[in-house]
């Protein structure tokens, strides 16, 4: 059987003076090499991306991480110059693409920004500059000049027992994550379970409540050190396995119309 197929929305970035839409290897390469399913990168547009269409030729979304933070205004506030860099052409890809994989009991795993996304796209809003509130600690991108000490696991979160993340991470708990990020979960929407927290309080993973399938959302990056770190493999291998069995039920389908 072919590898099933996730959608994986694109950054916009700029390169050699064109725009480019990206996702970075990390990614996709934990997607290929430990949940065994095939990424394709869908381009980010502001207008005219077909959700449905997409949709219907995937088995998965998996949603990374970025440098850039959902545009204010989609939580109903005012943006401020520290709320940047944005990347609209992402929000107005990834929200939509969220809210209807989650319709259409598409397996969906958020990552960091993807977290943040979910959230936002299930109604609910995010907090800028985190480190900056009284008892927060500092959550952001170390200052390092290589990649693998920028994702060095160096927090401990706390994962709920019997929730949908320690199941699919195969334990509950502290675990011991990476951490890059500035902004987090203020307010989280209706259909979000909280699942696992740092010691200061930040939300660090969810999970849709009445979910028809794999949903899930963290804060971390389990991505970049799938292939080697157990609680990270652990997820990936979840998530191929729900796209596998996604994809599965739907050539049955298909067989038998
Ligand atoms: N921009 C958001 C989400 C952070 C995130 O996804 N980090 C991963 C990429 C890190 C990088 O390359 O800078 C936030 O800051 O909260």
């Amino acid at each position: 059987m072919p590898k099933p197929i996730v959608a994986v929305p694109a950054d916009i970035r700029e390169l050699d003076g064109a725009l480019w839409h990206a996702t970075p290897n990390q990614y996709v390469q934990a997607a290929l090499k430990v949940a065994e399913v095939m990424s394709f990168i869908i381009p980010a547009f502001e207008e005219g991306n077909e959700i449905d269409a997409i949709l219907d030729r995937v088995d998965g979304v998996l949603v990374s991480g970025s440098a850039t933070n959902v545009h204010p205004s989609l939580y109903g506030r005012e943006a401020r110059d520290s709320d940047g860099p944005f990347d609209p052409a992402r929000d107005a890809t990834s929200l939509p693409l969220i809210r209807s994989a989650i319709d259409r009991g598409i397996p969906l795993l958020a990552i960091c920004r993807g977290i943040q996304e979910l959230n936002v796209a299930l109604g609910g809003t995010l907090a800028s500059e985190i480190q900056e509130q009284p008892g927060t600690w500092d959550h952001r991108k170390p200052d390092v000049p290589h990649r693998d000490d920028m994702y060095a696991i160096r927090q401990p979160v706390f994962v709920r027992e019997g929730s949908c993340i320690a199941n699919h991470l195969g334990l509950s708990g502290e675990v011991q994550v990476n951490s890059l990020h500035r902004q987090a979960i203020a307010e989280t929407a209706p259909r979000l379970r909280v699942e696992a927290t740092a010691e200061d309080g930040t939300i660090e993973a969810v999970s849709v409540i009445d979910a028809k399938n794999f949903a899930v959302g963290v804060q971390w990056h389990p991505e970049y050190w799938a292939e080697t770190d157990a609680p990270s493999r652990a997820l990936f291998k979840a998530f191929g396995d729900a796209v596998r069995t996604y994809a599965a039920r739907k050539a049955l389908a298909s067989v038998a119309a």
